[in-house]
C-alpha cells in the first residue's frame, strides 16, 4: 500500500495539520488522548471532510481540496472496524458477516466467506443473535464483516480498548492471522505499546494534532522505557512447553526457560519486563532464580533515570535494565559477557 496524506483540520481549538507518505501494510498511530488519532482516521476514512490537503491511496486521490475531489465513504473502499463493534442488532451472525460481501460487485469479491470464518473461528456463532455474544465475539464478527468487504485498507480504532485485558490478548492471534492471510493493510490506532509491537511494522506518532515521530515500535518501546512504569516490555514467542517437577519448561530458539505452570501450558506469547532480569558477572554458585542465560553485551543505553542492556542471547535479544552505579560495580561494557539470571515467575502469558 501507498499512502500519502497531508491534511489541515480545525475543530474548535484543536488543530490537525501533519502530512506523511507510508509505504507498508502493518501502520500503527499512537499518541496521547486528544492527539488527533482519531481525526485523522475519519478523515481518511470519509466521516470528516478536512479543510486543506490531500489523500492518495495507491495513486488514487480520494480527496484533493485545491481540486474539490471528494470521495463519499463508499467510493473510497477503506474498512473501518470501531472500539465498539457497530453490529446490526436486528440481524443474527452470519447476516451481520455477510452484509458487505453481498453488496460488492462479484469482481470484488476477493476473499471466500469460509475461509474467513475459519481463520476467525466464527463457525459456532453463526446461528447466533448479535446480542448474546460476548464483548470479544463481537469484535471478531465486527472485523469479520469489515474484511468480506474487501477493502483496500483497513482504519482499527482502539478495536481492543473496550475489551478487559485477558480478551484483548486472545483477539491479537486473530487479528494477526487474517491480516495475514489476507494480506489487507491495515492502520491500528491504539494507546498500548504492546499491541503496536504486536500487530505494527511502522508507527505514527501524533502529538497536538502534529506527526512528532515515525518510527518501528521497538524503538518507541525503547525510548519510553525510562518512563514506563514496567520498564521495556520484552515480548518473547516461547514453544513446545513440558512439565518439569511442578514447574514448565519452554522452548526460545535454541535456549530454554523454566516458567512456573499456568493452565495454559500451551505455545504462546509471554512478556518479561527488563526489571525481572537481573544481570551477573559470573555464573552465581546457588540461585533460587530458575533461569541462568549467558549473554553478550550488545549495547548499553542511557533509559531515564536507569541504564537499558541490550543482551545477545545467540537465538534473540533480551533488553534488562540496571541503575548506573551497577554498570560500575560489574564492570558492564559493550562486547563483553554477563549472566542474565530470571525468576521462573517472572513471565506472563499474553496469549
Ligand atoms: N467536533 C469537534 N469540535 C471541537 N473539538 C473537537 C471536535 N472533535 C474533536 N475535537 C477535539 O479534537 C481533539 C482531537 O480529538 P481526537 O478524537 O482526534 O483525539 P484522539 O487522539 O483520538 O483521542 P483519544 O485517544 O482520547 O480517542 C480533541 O481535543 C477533541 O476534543
Amino acid at each position: 500500500m501507498t499512502l500519502e496524506v497531508a491534511l489541515e483540520k480545525q475543530l474548535g481549538a484543536f488543530c490537525f495539520a501533519s502530512e506523511f507518505s507510508l509505504n507498508c501494510r502493518r501502520v500503527g498511530v499512537f499518541g496521547p488522548s486528544g492527539s488527533g488519532k482519531s481525526t485523522l482516521m475519519h478523515m481518511l476514512a470519509g466521516l470528516l471532510r478536512p479543510d486543506r490537503g490531500f489523500i492518495r491511496l495507491d495513486g488514487e486521490t480520494l480527496f484533493d481540496g485545491s481540486s474539490k475531489i471528494n470521495h463519499c465513504s463508499e467510493k473510497r473502499r477503506i474498512g473501518v472496524v470501531f472500539q465498539h463493534a457497530h453490529l446490526f442488532p436486528h440481524m443474527g451472525v452470519r447476516r451481520n458477516l455477510l452484509y458487505g460481501y453481498k453488496r460488492l460487485p462479484a469482481r470484488q469479491r476477493r476473499i471466500v466467506p469460509q475461509s474467513l470464518i475459519e481463520v476467525l473461528n466464527l463457525g459456532p456463532l453463526l446461528d447466533r443473535g448479535v446480542e448474546s455474544l460476548s464483548g470479544g465475539e463481537r469484535q471478531r464478527v465486527a472485523l469479520g464483516r469489515t474484511i468480506l468487504s474487501c477493502p483496500r485498507l483497513i482504519l482499527m480504532d482502539e478495536p481492543l480498548s473496550g475489551l478487559d485485558e485477558g480478551l484483548k490478548y486472545q483477539i491479537i492471534p486473530y487479528l494477526k492471522k487474517v491480516f495475514a492471510e489476507f494480506g489487507i493493510p491495515f492502520m491500528f490506532i491504539s494507546h498500548s505499546l504492546n499491541e503496536m509491537r504486536l500487530m505494527t511494522e511502522q508507527v505514527l506518532e501524533l502529538a497536538d494534532g502534529r506527526l512528532c515521530s515515525r518510527t518501528s515500535p521497538h524503538q518507541l518501546a525503547l525510548r519510553r522505557m525510562g518512563s514506563a512504569p514496567t520498564g521495556y516490555v520484552n515480548l518473547l514467542e516461547l514453544q513446545d512447553p513440558r512439565p518439569h517437577n511442578g514447574l514448565c519448561i519452554y522452548r526460545w530458539g535454541t535456549q530454554e526457560f523454566v516458567l512456573t505452570a499456568d493452565e495454559q501450558e500451551s505455545s504462546g506469547m509471554f512478556e518479561l519486563s527488563s526489571r525481572e532480569i537481573t544481570l551477573f558477572k559470573r555464573h552465581p554458585e546457588a540461585t533460587s532464580a530458575r533461569n541462568m542465560l549467558r549473554c553478550r553485551v550488545k549495547k548499553i543505553f542511557e533509559a531515564g533515570n536507569r541504564v537499558g542492556i541490550e543482551l545477545d542471547c545467540g537465538d534473540g535479544h533480551l533488553i534488562s535494565q540496571v541503575v548506573g552505579e551497577a554498570v560500575r560495580d560489574l564492570g558492564l561494557e559493550e562486547g563483553g559477557e554477563v549472566v542474565a539470571v530470571i525468576k521462573a515467575s517472572a513471565f506472563r502469558r499474553l496469549y
